[in-house]
């Protein structure tokens, strides 16, 4: 069995940096955990990465070489997530690392992965291409959740945060994976109130200042876009402050519970007991 999050979110919402964040946690703790890269634009990383699709393609090559702009030419890089290759030699990577691990400390017997980086909304709302690669992933024994990411610069303004609710409910939608909301730049926030009635928001409460924000014709929308939120009742936010190893622990607690990581740790222990 393995474990891994897909970290997903809009562009400059703090992926990089939560993936940095975390490493170094669980580098302190003595927990193993792997990079496996999946944004084909990214340039450099502070975490060792395990697998890399920008061995396989890279943006700028893309670009060059076919003439096609930066966004065309990312959702043509990702479609080589498709590609067998590419999903043999991750596959293959996570598995190869997964029983080194195994055997070098029959204890460590679990991994987590963390599959990172995808900013184009595009890419984890309408087209199948991550979808499939995480169903090749469950078709392989491991444990997927989604990490959606949101700034919590977004929460100062209820439509913004209604827009970014709306994409975190289209990827929840479109990856049917176990999915955790994160607010991330809590060092940000001046004011902790503010932020707090959107942690886990009340439909009224989004309605009234919407209403308050909008002109009248787009009450009934508002009401809609209200109670749907409310309906999604999964559509609630984890805030992280990166400054506190307390708050990254919390994320990665709920990460851990979302996916049952460790949850076979006691069967597995006592199948390899020395003295069984
Ligand atoms: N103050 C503060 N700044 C942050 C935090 N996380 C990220 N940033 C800053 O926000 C900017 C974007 O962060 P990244 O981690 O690169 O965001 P990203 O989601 O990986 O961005 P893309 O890969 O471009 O989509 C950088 O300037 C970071 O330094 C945080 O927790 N607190
Ligand atoms: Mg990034």
């Amino acid at each position: 069995m393995g474990y891994a999050q897909l970290v997903i979110g809009p562009a400059g919402s703090g992926k990089s940096t939560y993936c940095s964040s975390l490493y170094q946690h669980c580098e302190t703790v003595g927990r193993t955990i792997h990079m496996v890269n999946l944004d084909p634009a990214a340039e450099h990383f502070s975490y060792p990465v395990s697998t890399d699709i920008r061995e396989l393609i890279s943006l700028d090559d893309v670009m060059e070489e076919l003439g096609m702009g930066p966004n065309g030419g990312l959702i043509y890089c990702m479609d080589c997530m498709e590609y067998p290759l590419f999903l043999k030699k991750t596959i293959g990577t996570l598995k190869t690392i997964w029983m080194i691990g195994w055997m070098s400390n029959w204890r460590v017997i679990w991994m987590m992965t963390i599959l990172c980086l995808i900013a184009q909304i595009e890419l984890f709302t309408h087209v199948p291409v991550l979808r499939n690669f995480v169903e090749h992933l469950k078709r392989k024994n491991f444990n997927v959740c989604a990490v959606y990411f949101l700034d919590s610069q977004f929460v100062s303004d209820v439509t913004k945060y209604i827009s970014g609710c709306m994409a975190s409910l289209s990827a929840m939608i479109q990856l049917e994976l176990p999915h955790i909301n994160i607010l991330s730049k809590m060092d940000l926030v001046a004011n902790k109130k503010d932020v707090e009635e959107y942690l886990n928001p009340e439909a009224q409460v989004l309605l009234s200042q919407l209403n308050r924000q909008m002109a009248p014709k787009f009450g009934k929308l508002n009401k809609s876009l209200a109670e749907l939120v409310d309906d999604y009742s999964m559509v609630n936010f984890i805030p992280l402050d990166l400054r506190k190893e307390s708050s990254i622990q919390y994320v990665l607690s709920h990460i851990d519970n979302c996916i049952q990581y460790g949850e076979d740790a006691d069967v597995k222990v006592r199948d390899f007991d020395p003295e069984d």
